[in-house]
């Protein structure tokens, strides 16, 4: 019998009445000739708040003990599920990362995932059951648990897929895909029925969390093809596949991200020492802009993902402790990213979407541009009226 794995994140779990929506959903799916995977999230907020749960004990939790209390949310999801798969008459079983053969290095909190052994899970598809696997959690090489990364549970279904040889990896969401923005922010925009992996990881990395960019990093190294769809709904989703299906407007999305800090540093601080300094305390980012022309007041911007960021605030202490004033924190900004095959051929999606800031009287404080992107960084007050000015010039609604 094919193998399918679908996954179902927070929001599709988020309660009693939705997992058994979910339940019957698995039930269809094996009934229709199928050996079911489940990957599931923590149920709604509960992540955020065993977050702010370790906040109110810790300014800056120790990154094991916050793997430990974080990897709760998710067996509590898997083994309602099974409850509720039981209850319809479904053999099924939920098994944690670490059951599941979830292997990854001992990077805590954002672990990377090395080996998929999941043997326990083919022994029990093998005896006829669903199996509910806790996404967003591994277990290192020195047997201690890890999580992957905020939005990691995808990640979890993808490797699994892989190591499955699954037929399918389905991806459930509140959203019936993937849409040209965020369809929160811009009511008008349209789903997506086909992406690249190169178009999906760009916009996952830009901010659009429907799916996850290491997700799509492995789906690509593996070839694995995903589906995102709707968790309560009949849509026929998007496809995330090597080529995608090409359409009229070289822009296929527009997306923002609020949940960074940038660091702007000045001429003075070696860039060399302060990636160091990051790479140290396992501090990602990316690049905005770095001007490095000898005797120019050049400045670097980096833009850091706060969610992987556990003491904002200590990380913000050590800095000063090391750069000085040399290192500003700003946490007023955000990123507007166009997404496409060749934005960078002429100068015309730059131009358009700089002169659709000066529109809004939004200043650009730094910009970045590749074959895939185009980003603008401007004040967060900006962010959602400047991607739907953009999604209407450059996607025409
Ligand atoms: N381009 C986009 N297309 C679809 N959804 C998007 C996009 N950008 C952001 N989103 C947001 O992603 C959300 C789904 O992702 P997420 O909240 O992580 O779901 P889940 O908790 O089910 O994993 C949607 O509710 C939507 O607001
Ligand atoms: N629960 C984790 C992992 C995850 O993947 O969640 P979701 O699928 O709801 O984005 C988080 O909130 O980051």
């Amino acid at each position: 019998m094919p193998i399918v794995v679908q996954k179902y994140g927070g929001s599709s779990v988020a309660d009693a009445e939705k997992l058994g929506k979910v339940a019957r959903r698995v039930k269809e799916k094996r009934d229709a000739g199928y050996q079911v995977v489940v990957v599931v999230s923590a149920m709604g907020d509960t992540t955020d708040d065993l977050l702010a749960l370790a906040k109110g004990v810790s300014a800056d939790p120790p990154r094991r003990e916050l793997d430990m209390l974080l990897t709760c949310g998710e067996r509590i999801s898997m083994a309602l599920l099974s409850m509720a798969l039981q209850e319809q008459g479904v053999p099924a079983i939920s098994f944690t990362g670490s059951q599941s053969g979830i292997i990854t290095n001992d990077a805590h909190a954002q672990a990377r995932i090395v080996e998929v052994r999941p043997y326990r899970i083919q022994d029990e598809l093998a005896n006829g059951k669903v199996v509910i696997v806790a996404g967003y959690q591994g277990v290192s090489y020195k047997k201690e648990v890890t999580t992957l990364g905020r939005g990691g549970s995808d990640t979890t279904a993808v490797a699994l897929a892989a190591a499955l040889e699954a037929e399918a990896c389905e991806i459930y969401s509140d959203v019936d895909g993937v849409f040209s923005a965020d369809p929160r922010v811009v009511p008008d925009a349209r789903k997506l029925e086909s992406l690249s992996y190169d178009e999906m990881q760009e916009l996952a990395s830009a901010g659009a969390k429907v799916l996850n960019a290491q997700a799509v990093e492995w789906a690509k190294a593996r070839g694995i093809t995903i589906l995102a769809r709707t968790a309560h709904g009949q849509g026929t989703g998007t496809v995330v596949q090597e080529l995608a299906v090409p359409t009229d407007s070289r822009v296929k999305g527009v997306t923002a991200d609020a949940e960074m800090a940038v660091l702007v540093a000045n001429a003075s601080v070696p860039l060399q020492e302060l990636l160091e300094f990051l790479d140290a305390r396992a501090v990602r980012g990316r690049t905005l802009a770095h001007d490095g022309l000898p005797g120019a007041p050049g400045r670097t911007f980096l833009a850091i993902p706060l969610a992987d960021v556990h003491g904002p605030e200590a990380l913000q202490r050590e800095l000063t402790t090391r750069f000085g004033t040399a290192v500003e924190w700003r946490d007023g900004w955000g990123t507007v990213t166009c997404v496409g095959v060749g934005l960078n051929a002429d100068w015309v999606p730059l131009r358009k979407a700089l002169s659709a800031a000066e529109g809004l009287s939004a200043r650009v404080h730094a910009v970045s541009t590749s074959p895939l992107q185009v980003t603008l960084l401007v004040d967060k007050a900006h962010l959602k009226p400047l991607t739907a000015r953009l999604h209407r010039e450059l996607l025409g609604s």
